[in-house]
């Protein structure tokens, strides 16, 4: 029986396809096998000895503490571009909303309650204090161009916005789908130079933190709109408010607003909602749990954020699981400690992403003592054995 923890709502089109039979859900649970969450920051929270998997039903991973996962042997799972329309079609309505002014009209015209008859006449006479401006032909900078962004990019240019973008670790897969259209960019400088609007759409790691700060607004036109989808910790507060008191920026649009955020003027603040949709909620909730399984299962792993991608077909027998430091003689070292225990390696898979190195095995054997998986673990540089019998 697998215990698995879900530290958020998660969707149940994807908890449903767990076999009951198997596995045990709740948001409460000790000892779990694994934790499936969305935004739940996990930084305080002691790791059980048994946990073996945490899966982001999302794409931002900054609430999770990758590199302790890591150490303790713990695969960190994310679901990339599960959600990525969601945000996109959001993006979009912040470029609105940053654009028509239509978030005061709307409070202003619920204060014509009570004036009757009068309603359409001041609604007529009203309307000159919220005159906005078109997207079309105006300049749009796309910082990171991953899942989201390639989808921002393609959209803005299909409503004949003139698009740009930068991303220097873009991946051929996102390279693929950008529209030619779009004009990527090698400099961050050049692109933000000749923005309208900016939306930035990168991860939150300690080199992106602050990554829009006064530098950055030095570079931008008077007049700018800034949309951050991304996370809040990428817009330096102190330069952002300095931007708008200035008129450097016009409209800041963000879906992570803090206190200081809340009280500034020209500041629409959305709460959190960009993958707040049936659908990628679904979307994200099926591939989290997929991931899981596969991996409680099989040992396979797809999509991590921390362990290399590996996956071999099961044939029966016995599979052991091994993740070790990426050093030279472990895989001797693993085989020797299997030959002396009779075990006969049937299929192998060793696959490497930094420091670390995780080997599937297969081996015919349906018993294996529990006193091999502690051998396993004494070879120095071992830091996780798992074995899953048949
Ligand atoms: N508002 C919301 O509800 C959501 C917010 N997000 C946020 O959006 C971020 C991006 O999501 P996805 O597009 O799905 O991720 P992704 O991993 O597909 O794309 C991120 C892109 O940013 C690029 N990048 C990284 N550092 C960069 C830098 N310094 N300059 C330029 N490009 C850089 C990467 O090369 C990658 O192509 C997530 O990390 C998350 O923080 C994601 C989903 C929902
Ligand atoms: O996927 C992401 O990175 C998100 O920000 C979505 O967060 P959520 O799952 O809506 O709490």
């Amino acid at each position: 029986m697998f215990k698995i923890q879900t530290l958020n709502k998660i969707d149940p089109e994807g908890l449903k396809l767990f076999p009951l039979s198997n596995y045990e859900i709740a948001s409460e649970i000790p000892n779990a096998d694994a934790v499936i969450l969305r935004s739940f920051k996990m930084h305080d929270m002691e790791l059980p000895s048994s946990l073996k998997a945490i899966a982001r039903a999302g794409a931002g991973v900054n609430n999770i503490p990758i590199e302790k996962c890591t150490e303790k042997g713990v695969v960190v799972f994310n679901t990339p571009g599960a959600n990525a329309n969601g945000v996109k079609e959001l993006v979009i309505a912040g470029m609105l909303l940053a654009s028509r002014d239509i978030v005061e009209s709307v409070t202003w015209a619920k204060t014509l309650i009570g004036k009757g008859d009068e309603v359409p006449a001041l609604i007529e006479q009203g309307k000159k204090n919220f005159a906005g401006q078109e997207i079309k032909g105006k300049t749009l900078a796309v910082i990171g161009l991953g899942a989201i962004g390639v989808l921002v990019a393609n959209a803005a240019s299909a409503l004949r916005m003139n698009v740009v973008g930068y991303d220097p670790y873009m991946s051929v897969k996102h390279a693929l789908k950008l529209s030619r259209e779009v004009t990527w960019m090698e400099g961050v400088q050049p692109l933000l130079a000749q923005a309208d609007y900016v939306t930035i759409n990168i991860p939150l790691t300690p080199e992106t933190k602050g990554y829009i700060n006064k530098e950055k607004f030095r570079m931008m036109k008077d007049g700018v709109r800034i949309l951050n989808f991304a996370r809040g910790g990428l817009v330096d507060t102190e330069s952002l408010r300095e931007a708008i008191a200035s008129g450097k920026v016009a409209r800041y649009i963000t879906d992570f607003p803090d206190e200081e955020m809340l009280k500034m003027d020209n500041v629409i603040s959305i709460p959190h909602l960009g993958a707040s949709t049936k659908e990628s909620e679904t979307n994200c909730a099926i591939m989290a749990v997929e991931q899981v399984q596969d991996f409680l299962e099989n040992g396979n792993i797809k999509n991590s954020v921390n362990f290399p991608e590996a996956a071999m077909e099961r044939n029966g027998g016995s599979r052991i699981l091994i993740a070790n430091k990426n050093i030279p003689n472990m895989v001797s070292q693993i085989s020797s400690v299997l030959a002396a225990e009779g075990i006969n390696i049937d299929n192998m898979l060793n696959k490497k992403r930094d420091d670390i190195a995780y080997n599937i095995i297969d081996v015919a054997q349906k018993d294996i003592d529990e006193s091999v998986k502690t051998k396993l673990k004494s070879i120095e540089g071992v830091f996780m054995v798992r074995i899953i019998q048949d």
